[in-house]
């Protein structure tokens, strides 16, 4: 291989890389035989009804659930991987904060367990308070903090050690419309400036439409993969609401 041809695969090479997931928790298939590439520089939507097996395999990009058989690559390495987790943030469904910590405490602590220097770890803190328009509250603990408060401090948390990674489980549940489009905006200009790959779970139709990608996911597998135009052409939809439904997206 040429240097140009190493530096193009390098480029080209997918952010993550599933092949052939499967995965159940006893007798309960949640993850048939996956295969999902995403690649590096886009923000990709996983949607689909609740059980569909979303947050489980967005757990194994994190290296937090393992597959029963199959492979999951994350930034070309096989996970789970400790030395990742520095590239990887991540913001789960439920929030994991010390109630007892005021948010800048909670900041501070999570910024420690990566390799930040001193300095840059308070600008982290800095901009990732600005970012959720939580500056002001930096001083009360976490335990008073609302549902909306508590979710805007974790999506900060996942920020913290910028990563090149970044996976939401649906991000802004419980954050008002005006916040939710300037958190949108942020994390488009992440992936236009900062060439960041942003994975998203969500319900929310509009949040799929900016999406780069969509994965369609149901009961444990893929059903279709497309940008939100070509989810529509190819479920004859006029939106994305029509494209969950004809696929059978009805809730459990
Ligand atoms: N630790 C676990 N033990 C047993 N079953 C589990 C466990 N975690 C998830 N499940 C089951 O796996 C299935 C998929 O769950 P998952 O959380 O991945 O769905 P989801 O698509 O993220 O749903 P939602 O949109 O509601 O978050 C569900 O039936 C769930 O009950």
């Amino acid at each position: 291989m040429t240097a140009e041809q190493t530096a193009i695969a390098k480029v080209t090479e997918p952010s993550i890389a599933v092949e052939r997931v499967s995965k159940r928790y006893g007798d309960k298939v949640v993850l048939n035989e996956v295969d999902l590439t995403i690649d590096k520089g886009t923000i990709y939507g996983l949607i689909g009804p609740s059980g569909a097996g979303k947050t489980t395999l967005v757990k194994m990009f994190v290296g937090m659930e393992t597959a029963d058989s199959g492979l999951v690559k994350v930034l070309g390495r096989k996970m789970p991987n400790l030395s990742l987790l520095q590239e990887i943030g991540y913001m789960a469904q439920s929030d994991a904060l010390y109630n007892e910590l005021t948010g800048e405490e909670n900041l501070q602590f999570f910024a420690s367990l990566f390799k930040l220097r001193k300095q840059e770890q308070k600008e982290r803190i800095g901009y990732a308070a600005d970012l959720v328009n939580l500056k002001n509250e930096l001083k009360k603990k976490a335990g008073a903090y609302s549902g909306g408060m508590k979710r805007r401090l974790s999506l900060a948390i996942a920020l913290i050690q910028n990563p090149k990674l970044l996976i939401l489980d649906e991000p802004t549940v419980g954050i008002d419309p005006e916040l939710r489009l300037s958190i949108w905006n942020e994390l488009l200009r992440l992936k236009q400036e900062e060439g960041k790959t942003i994975i998203v779970t969500t319900h929310v139709m509009d949040e799929a439409e900016r999406c780069d990608e969509l994965a369609m996911v149901r009961e444990g597998q893929i059903l279709a993969t497309g940008t939100p135009g070509q989810l529509k052409s190819a479920y004859d939809a006029r939106n994305l609401e029509e494209v969950f439904l004809r696929a059978g997206g009805k809730r459990s």
